[in-house]
């Protein structure tokens, strides 16, 4: 009778907004994450791959609905203006520390907290993400790839189709992997060296295969409230406790590495040696963690080594499923791949240097347009952070948009439209959709949902639309690695394609153009949105 109540309730609150479906799984909750693209079914509010679609049917950019359990008022937003309004008033609308507790496996951190704690998290670390560091960033990369690419030469020869087959996510997990241990923490290895899966001394397993094994598992930590987890160490649980086992035993063995790495730099800093710690996120996390001077400024060995597993995560996952899809397009649209080659070409006409200078950022990001502009289309497409929810702390109101039905009563594919004022109550929460907001026609245009690099290259007559571009989130609380993750994966996708033509692997050449895309573009989300199947050859340019 209370869960009727409140729905009656949340009736009212969103009676001026479209929409009005009950949700019969919070968004933002355990459920909704095992159930995936699953449920809710196509044609209905929250089914995930429904991108701009539930909007064009009600027609508007904000849409109302009712979550089931609790009777929470949720406003799904698909309008870059609302939105602007949601990531700036940040006492209005505040993270969702809830839906992050159980990713504080190792303590607090950045990612996780709110107000001034979250400041103090972002103070430390702010700094090093400057432009010395993205210099840092491009020549780490450069290193990797040609290490990559000798490792892909060596596969090509033992293939018959006069080119290697690679398994995207694999390869670019590796590579965006080492890019991170080194450029934020100062953990300098070679391919092959980390490709060993020998375990160093005082480890019962290497440092790749315990961060991968972390992260297999994180879906299961996440799926699991905290209070079974700590139980599951006192009493068998059926069904369960070897999955829990498996999963602190993968978290403590990344602790001890994690430690292992922490250790040198504290050494370091404490004997005055910090020239030797190029890695300047790791230098300040660590300094934080020593400092006895200001509250402020300070992190506790807790929130340390949290912040530490937190970028380690947020720093190459995110990256390589990108990456993986982006390669993977550029196989289907190879007169767009030709478009990045020309680029490349005209920046490296000797091919991809194999050592780069410091100066090589600067110099080289500048003319790689289209190369970025490939890497945030691929994002606008697929972004990897696809839901963001805020939980509503003061009554408030948003403006939305309202589309006109043309004459015949339909909307036409780039709607007319009228702004309208949807009542935001204290208590219900705001969703910020960027599936749906970077598909918006009424920012993005007529074409949408097709694949094309332009729509982030202004012109005199075209300016691409800022803000309904939300892929790193907005705002303060926006990705502090953007221009790190940018960085990285242009130099990746400009170097590849200068150095190799990617096409589409032979068992699925012969099928439609939609059905290749169907299956190598085919996702689950996790947790963030995961290509399943992205795989390409890969052939040396004469
Ligand atoms: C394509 C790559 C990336 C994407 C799409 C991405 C996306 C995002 C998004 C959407 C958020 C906001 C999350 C929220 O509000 O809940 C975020 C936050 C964050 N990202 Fe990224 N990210 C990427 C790469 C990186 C990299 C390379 C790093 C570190 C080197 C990083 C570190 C972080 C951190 C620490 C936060 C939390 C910031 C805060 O709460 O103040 N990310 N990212």
């Amino acid at each position: 009778a209370e869960t009727l109540l409140a729905v009656r309730k949340a009736r009212q609150a969103i009676r001026d907004c479209p929409g009005g479906e009950i949700l019969w799984t919070h968004p933002f909750r355990t459920f909704s994450i095992i159930l995936g693209g699953n449920f809710p079914f196509p044609g209905h509010m929250g089914y995930y791959f429904a991108k701009f679609s539930i909007y064009a049917q009600y027609g508007s950019t904000c849409l109302s609905s009712i979550v089931f359990s609790d009777g929470t008022p949720l406003f799904w937003l698909a309008d870059a203006d609302a939105i602007k309004v949601v990531t700036t008033e940040r006492l209005i609308f505040q993270k969702d520390v809830e839906a992050y507790e159980t990713l504080n496996i190792y303590g607090p951190n950045m990612v996780g907290t709110e107000g001034s704690d979250w400041k103090r998290h972002r103070g430390v670390a702010k700094p090093a993400f400057n432009e010395a560091n993205n210099a840092y960033v491009w020549t780490e990369t450069i290193r990797i790839v040609n290490q990559w690419f000798d490792q892909i030469d060596s596969n090509a020869k033992e293939e018959t189709t006069g080119g290697a087959l690679v398994n995207l996510v694999t390869d670019l997990t590796q590579i965006t992997l080492l890019v991170i241990s080194s450029a934020g923490f100062g953990r300098k290895t070679s391919l092959s060296e980390d490709s060993k899966t020998e375990p160093p001394p005082g480890h019962t397993v290497a440092f790749r295969p315990a961060v991968l094994s972390a992260i297999d598992h994180l879906f299961v930590k996440i799926l699991t409230p905290n209070w079974i987890y700590d139980l599951s160490e006192f009493i068998f649980i059926p069904f369960m406790s070897k999955a829990l086992k498996d999963t602190r035993e993968s978290f403590d063995a990344l602790r001890r590495h994690m430690l292992d790495v922490i250790s040198q730099a504290r050494a370091w800093v404490a004997s005055g040696k910090v020239e030797k710690m190029d890695a300047a996120l790791l230098r300040n996390l660590v300094e934080a963690n020593m400092s006895q001077e200001s509250d402020y400024k300070s992190l506790t060995d807790e929130e340390l080594l949290s912040n530490t597993f937190t970028f380690l995560l947020a720093g190459h996952e995110t990256s390589a499923h990108t990456l993986s899809y982006a390669i993977t397009l550029l196989a289907l649209y190879p007169e767009i791949q030709q478009k990045v080659f020309e680029e490349a070409f005209k920046l490296w006409p000797n091919g991809v240097p194999e050592v780069a200078q410091s100066s090589a950022y600067k110099e080289s990001m500048p003319q790689l347009e289209y190369a970025t502009a490939t890497f945030h289309e691929t994002l606008r497409l697929f972004p990897p952070v696809s839901r963001l929810g805020k939980p509503v702390h003061t009554d408030t109101t948003l403006k939305a948009r309202r589309f006109i039905p043309e004459p015949s009563g339909k909307f036409s594919s780039v709607p007319k439209s009228e702004e309208f004022e949807v009542t935001i109550p204290v208590g219900s929460a705001v969703l910020i959709d960027v599936f749906a907001v970077q598909r918006n026609p009424l920012h993005w245009g007529v074409d949408a949902d097709e694949f094309k690099p332009e729509h982030f290259i202004d012109t005199e007559t075209y300016r691409w639309p800022r803000d309904a571009f939300l892929a790193f989130s907005g705002g303060a609380r926006s990705c502090i690695g953007q221009r790190f993750a940018v960085t990285e994966s242009t130099c990746i996708l400009a170097s590849l394609v200068r150095r190799y033509e990617i096409l589409v692997p032979d068992d699925v050449k012969h099928l439609s153009f939609e059905k290749q895309k169907d299956i190598l573009l085919d996702t689950t989300p996790r947790v963030t949105l995961t290509p399943n199947n992205a795989r390409v050859v890969l052939r040396k340019r004469v």
